[in-house]
């Protein structure tokens, strides 16, 4: 895989980035991430070179994504596609088993709570168990969610960097991207994407199909184009990026 290039014509392109793991450097808990200071700048500066054409795509809560980037507001797709706010405001795009997932809800805090430094993540549409502090308990919090969500046919599991995501509905990455690229100002552009987990792959499979760019951040299979060796990395070509076109 090549090493992602510099981009000609920036302001042909709608720019959709992941944001753990691309973004920003991955943390041992979910708060605990720091923003790089120069980010919010170097994306609203996109922002504006795309005539709003950028969203960030994610699976964290879009509230979660106006926090870390305050004061800007981007138009985001959350809880991976579930949530999505675009030029017309703020909709889920799928319904969501909430009842059963209350249910399995109590089920995962219980068992957060009997082993210290597991977290349980409550998402809008999602749960997300974490053991990146507790990397020896990944089979039992598979094997759990796995039984728990076995019965339930509109449930999605899906297995992050050191996180089992149970989804409660049908939406992906992919499709939070292929709606957005259907309406201004993403439409007509050419799509781009940067991600680094495997949950980013059903979004770099439709920029894949749409004919745009893909980038694949840090190590691991991926169908992107490109690669991008880790989060530093990318971060200065979007400076870079974005210097170039303050720089026209
Ligand atoms: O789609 P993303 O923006 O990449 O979000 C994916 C998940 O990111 C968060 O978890 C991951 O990052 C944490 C902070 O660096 C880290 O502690 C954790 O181990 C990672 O899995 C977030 O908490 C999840 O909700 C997102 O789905």
């Amino acid at each position: 895989m090549d090493f992602l290039p510099s981009l000609s014509n920036v302001g042909a392109y709608a720019f959709f980035l992941d944001f753990d793991g691309t973004l920003t450097e991955i943390a041992d808990t979910p708060t605990a991430v720091v923003v790089d200071p120069r980010t919010p700048a170097a994306l609203e500066s996109l922002y504006a070179s795309t005539d709003g054409a950028l969203a960030i795509v994610t699976g964290r809560e879009i509230d979660t994504i106006d926090r870390f980037l305050a004061p800007l507001r981007l138009p985001v797709a959350g809880v991976h596609g579930y949530e999505l706010r675009d030029v017309r405001g703020f909709r889920l795009t799928e319904a969501s088993d909430d009842a059963a997932g209350a249910r399995i809800e109590a089920v995962l805090a219980d068992f957060a709570a009997q082993n210290p430094g597991l977290l349980l993540e409550r998402k809008r549409g999602a749960l997300a168990i974490h053991y990146r502090l507790r990397p020896e308990l990944e089979t039992l919090c598979l094997a759990l969610v796995e039984v728990l969500a076995a019965p339930l046919s509109s449930f999605v599991l899906t297995h992050g960097k050191m996180v089992i995501e149970l989804r409660l509905h049908r939406a992906t990455k992919g499709t939070a991207i292929a709606l957005l690229m259907q309406q201004p100002p993403f439409e007509g552009r050419i799509p781009f994407f940067a991600g680094d987990d495997a949950t980013d792959e059903d979004a770099i499979l439709v920029v894949n199909a749409l004919g745009g760019i893909t980038a694949k951040v840090g190590p691991g299979e991926s169908a992107a184009q490109y690669r991008v060796p880790d989060v530093p990395t990318f971060l200065s070509w979007l400076y870079a990026t974005v210097g170039t076109l303050e720089g026209r």
